[in-house]
């Protein structure tokens, strides 16, 4: 986000008369509207102006939505900011704005448009961040001995600093609670965490505002709304109800293939197609499914494409350090393949994106349109592209709303072609990378059986098909204790052993041509160790990147 342009800004946004910051005059803080104009952002995106015009004050409880890309961060920072600065209810050292995200890419980006915002404030407003995979102690002491205004968060630390009533303290005078993509904040996934989030804050009665902003509202949200807005709370949408909930800008397409063992050279052909389009700068980012499939496929296009653009990763399995590195460079690179999971899925503003691939299933409906959100943004143009195998297609039936039409061109006779290069791409690929994809795609896919109409023998059969695509010599042992978590003790077609956990190891997640793909990886196996259910003996170095939760029917897992 900070290091976009403003190309949303003043020709764009002039010729649809778009307000000027300017009119706010006397309304805004002084110094706020100076670092906007800083910035180049001299009119509102129609989701600020609504938001800054309609509200009835800026200390009023809301429930906003706006379409991907549209401005929605600077939309709910500067009210509350303005009118923080403008109480004098306030001792040093209290946290006043407490925004809550689901990952910690976007709560550094937040803090980056906060930093952005408050820049020509004297003295200055501090804005702190505190998620996981980063030194609890250090932030926490800098939390502690500083002047935490502003709090980013995602749900997991802040529990953790709330857990402590020391700590907790600083939040006595909140002014303003924001869930910035609210709608996935209040899915059956976080919810616990943030009610418990609520319990450790002042009570609602305590008079603080609730912010809740997303492009997607599902209605099942609903009911749990009252736990962050006030009943009477107003409700802002730049989105008409009947209007499909992705951008216009972006052409929506998707590609069937026959089978999963068609994944790997339908997204060669289809990655080969659209860099003819755009041959020297195409920017593209790549959604699996999970952080072990997203993981195998960088390291196989890494080996099939890393000579000629640059490839990067991005997802769950990697190191905090690594992720950040990476994000900094995909936001700065010109071009580039991107393969990720979705925690960079959604509010995530990686500048002049001009193509997203979907690789088999999102999670729902809501998830395929943040996705698709991550090109387009700020008025440019996108391409939006999702590869299903024939039984997922029916994803494309459910979501008839959506806009996608099937790919203008038919690439399976590219696919064809490119079928050699992958095979001898896998050769080069780990085996233990190659056994984490795969069990990863039996967890993933456990939650879908229903709606891919088969059974646990017929996943364990696509399963072992996609380890055949990626050139398994046989199927990979999964430990046993994971076979039951997944619900699939006993299925045909499973290699089941004893998989002993190795000391910590993760992914390297070297960004760029000719980067780092990964330090040592994954746990060892005891090879024969255990059971066999009729797979062909014990190979291939199975189990989980850092041993994470295993998905099984009820279970998430790792992105
Ligand atoms: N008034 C403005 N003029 C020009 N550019 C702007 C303006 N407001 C925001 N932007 C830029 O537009 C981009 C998208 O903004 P932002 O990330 O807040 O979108 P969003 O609506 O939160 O998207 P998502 O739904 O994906 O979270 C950012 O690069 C941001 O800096």
């Amino acid at each position: 986000m900070s290091g976009n342009t403003a190309v949303y800004s003043t020709a764009m946004l002039a010729e649809q008369k778009a307000k000027p910051y300017n009119s706010m005059a006397g309304r805004l803080q002084q110094p706020l509207l100076q670092a906007l104009a800083k910035k180049g952002y001299g009119y509102m995106t129609p989701v600020q102006e609504k938001v800054l015009t309609q509200l009835p004050s800026f200390t009023s409880d809301c429930l906003v939505r706006a379409k991907t890309g549209t401005g929605k961060t600077i939309a709910f920072l500067l009210p509350s900011l303005h009118s923080v600065l403008a109480s004098q209810n306030s001792r040093a050292g209290d946290v006043r704005i407490l925004i809550v995200s689901p990952t910690r890419e976007l709560a550094m980006q937040i803090k980056a448009e906060c930093d952005m915002l408050t820049s020509e404030l004297r003295p200055a407003v501090e804005c702190h961040t505190a998620f996981g995979g980063t030194a609890k102690d250090r932030y926490l002491k800098a939390f502690l001995n500083g002047k935490p205004t502003v709090l980013v968060a995602t749900p997991g630390r802040l529990n953790d600093y709330l857990s402590d009533r020391y700590v907790a303290e600083k939040f006595n005078n909140l002014h303003t609670l924001i869930l910035d993509e609210a709608d996935t904040m209040l899915e059956a996934g976080f919810l616990p965490a943030i009610t418990e989030i609520l319990r450790h804050l002042p009570p609602k009665s305590n008079g603080w505002q609730g912010m809740c902003f997303s492009a997607t509202m599902p209605p099942k949200i609903k009911p749990v709304l009252s736990k962050v807005l006030r009943a009477d709370h107003a409700e802002i949408s730049t989105v008409d109800p009947n209007e499909t909930p992705t951008i216009e800008q972006v052409d929506q397409y998707s590609v069937v293939i026959p089978n999963i063992t068609d994944t790997f050279s339908g997204l060669a052909a289809l990655i080969a197609q659209e860099r003819q389009r755009s041959p020297d700068a195409l920017k593209a980012i790549i959604f699996g499914t999970t952080a072990n499939g997203v993981g195998l496929m960088y390291d196989l296009f890494k080996n099939l494409l890393g000579r000629e653009i640059d490839v990067f990763e991005l997802h769950s399995r990697l190191s905090q350090p690594a992720r950040t590195r990476t994000t900094e460079e995909f936001k700065k690179a010109a071009s580039g393949l991107m393969f990720a999971s979705d925690v960079i899925g959604r509010g995530m503003d990686f500048p002049n994106v001009d193509l997203v691939i979907q690789v088999g299933l999102p999670s729902n409906g809501e998830q395929y349109v943040h996705r698709v959100g991550r090109t387009a943004r700020a008025g440019n143009q996108g391409r939006a592209v999702i590869l299903l195998t024939d039984r997922e297609k029916y994803f494309l039936a459910v979501n008839r709303h959506l806009p996608i039409k099937p790919y203008t061109l038919d690439i399976s006779a590219t696919a064809a072609q490119a079928a050699p290069a992958i095979e001898r791409a896998f050769v080069g690929v780990e085996e233990t990378a190659k056994s984490k994809a795969y069990q990863a795609y039996l967890g993933f896919n456990k939650s879908f059986t229903k709606q891919l109409r088969i059974d646990n023998v017929g996943l364990v059969a696509l399963a072992n098909e996609y380890a055949g695509a990626m050139g398994c010599p046989e199927v990979p042992m999964i430990d046993k204790m994971v076979v039951g978590k997944m619900g699939l003790r006993g299925t045909p077609g499973l290699n089941v052993g004893i998989v002993q956990k190795a000391p910590h190891a993760g992914r390297g997640g070297g960004g760029g041509r000719g980067g780092n793909s990964g330090g040592p990886r994954g746990p060892r196996e005891v090879p024969n160790g255990g059971a066999s259910n009729g797979g062909p003996g014990a190979n291939g170095g199975a189990g989980s990147r850092r041993g994470g939760r295993q998905g099984g029917q009820r279970r998430k897992q790792p992105v």
